[in-house]
């Protein structure tokens, strides 16, 4: 029993992919911030799956409806109820599998969990459907931060092995990059060429009844020093708590991340210098992070996001009514490959957990003020 997260903002997460809807509450909010329902709706549309054989047919409008807490355009600073329809649930594609677990899914594990009363169509809470109301809550607070001269996007660094151009170590050639993934409406990537070979290399596994996975990379720009508290609540640790939550994601590094291991110390320390008056580092092994907190370089995460586990070839099962081994022939709609749709998904979590981190450091006031605390003190 834990759907909700966060320190000094908290986020609850509701609802089964075959239920009625899904959502998020999302309070400690200020009152006053600018809510941009545009913004928040071109978010939606980067995740929802769409006609072309790149994700799921399972097509849905993914509207995002306030319930509470926003007024004229504006947060009013109590909880704010964000819901989600479902419309296009197909349940038969489940009963006609029933009791036969998908391996990679987490049908068995909500099974011994929950003692059969989990509510399996489309794998319930656990389906990537409920990202959709993680991507409303965090387009939120990305805008927010937008207004506060942070920006977050995440774009697919690798997908089938195709790797996409790199992240570009100088501030202002990656905010570029940054602001060119928030525009893109297609696969997220840097490099158009990339983007076909990926979309070749999807298209191909779903031809064949299989799935890819990849990794997803995430940059922060004009996020200020000091945030982060030491120790459990490290920004590691929280961005890595928000991003392991993302179904389907097993692997999360920061900066050079598991590469920095075999480095000598001479390699793997960003060496530090001025620039106006500024501390910053020439390179940015660390992703932007020391000791837990932000040292004002770009932020860099990334995640190893797995291939789809319900895929079209048969595969070797147990059908928990007999408790015998069984073949599974999986009938349903499903994405030949997570890792695009999650992109946006990731900023969104990412977007989350810094607005936590930015409020437990300076308060909630930061938030609808015009100017940030951190370019005045
Ligand atoms: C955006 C998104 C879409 C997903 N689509 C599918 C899908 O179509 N079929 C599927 O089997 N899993 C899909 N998943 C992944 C499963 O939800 C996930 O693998 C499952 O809950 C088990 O969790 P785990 O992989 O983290 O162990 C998707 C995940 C995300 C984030
Ligand atoms: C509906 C979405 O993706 C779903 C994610 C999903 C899963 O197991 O994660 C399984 C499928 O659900 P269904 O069998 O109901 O079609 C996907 O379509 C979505 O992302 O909006």
């Amino acid at each position: 029993m834990k759907n909700t997260y966060g320190s000094a903002l908290a986020l609850t997460i509701f609802g089964e992919s075959h239920g009625a809807a899904i959502g998020a509450v999302l309070d400690g909010l200020a009152a006053g911030i600018p809510v941009d329902e545009e913004f928040i709706a071109a978010q939606m549309e980067k995740r929802r799956a769409k006609k072309g054989g790149l994700s799921t047919s399972r097509i849905e409008a993914d509207q995002v409806r306030f319930l509470s807490g926003v007024y004229n355009g504006r947060t009013t600073g109590t909880a704010i109820t964000m819901v989600i329809e479902n419309t296009n649930t197909r349940s038969g594609d489940y009963a006609k599998t029933l009791g036969l677990c998908r391996p990679g899914h987490a049908d068995y594990t909500a099974h011994v969990k929950y003692g059969g009363f989990e509510d399996f169509r489309g794998g319930g809470h656990f389906s990537g459907r409920i990202t959709a109301a993680l991507c409303a809550a965090g387009a939120l607070c990305q805008s927010m931060l937008r207004a506060k001269g942070i920006r977050v996007a995440t774009h697919a660094a690798r997908i089938a092995g195709v790797e996409d151009e790199a992240f570009a170590l100088e501030p202002e050639a990656l905010n570029a990059q940054l602001e060119a993934l928030d525009a893109c409406t297609g696969l997220p990537v840097l490099s158009e060429a990339a983007g076909e070979a990926m979309q070749q290399a999807i298209r191909a596994a779903a031809s064949e009844g299989d799935s890819v996975g990849g990794v997803l990379e995430t940059a922060v720009t004009g996020l200020p020093a000091g945030a982060g508290e030491p120790f459990f609540d490290s920004v590691e640790s929280q961005l890595a708590h928000l991003l392991f939550s993302i179904p389907a994601v097993k692997g999360v590094e920061f900066g050079a991340g598991f590469a920095m291991a075999g480095l000598r110390g001479s390699q793997a320390n960003d060496p530090m210098t001025v620039k106006d008056g500024r501390v910053i580092t020439t390179t940015n092994n660390n992703g932007g992070i020391n000791g837990g907190i932000t040292n004002g370089m770009p932020l860099v995460v990334r995640t190893a996001v797995k291939p789809t586990p319900s895929i079209y070839k048969p595969q070797q099962t147990v059908d928990m009514s007999t408790l015998q081994p069984a073949e599974l022939q999986i009938q349903g709609r499903h994405d030949p490959c997570i890792a695009h749709r999650a992109a946006i998904v990731q900023t969104a979590a990412v977007a989350f957990g810094l607005a936590d981190l930015l409020t437990q450091r300076w308060g909630p006031l930061w938030q609808a003020e015009e100017e940030a605390p951190w370019n005045t003190d």
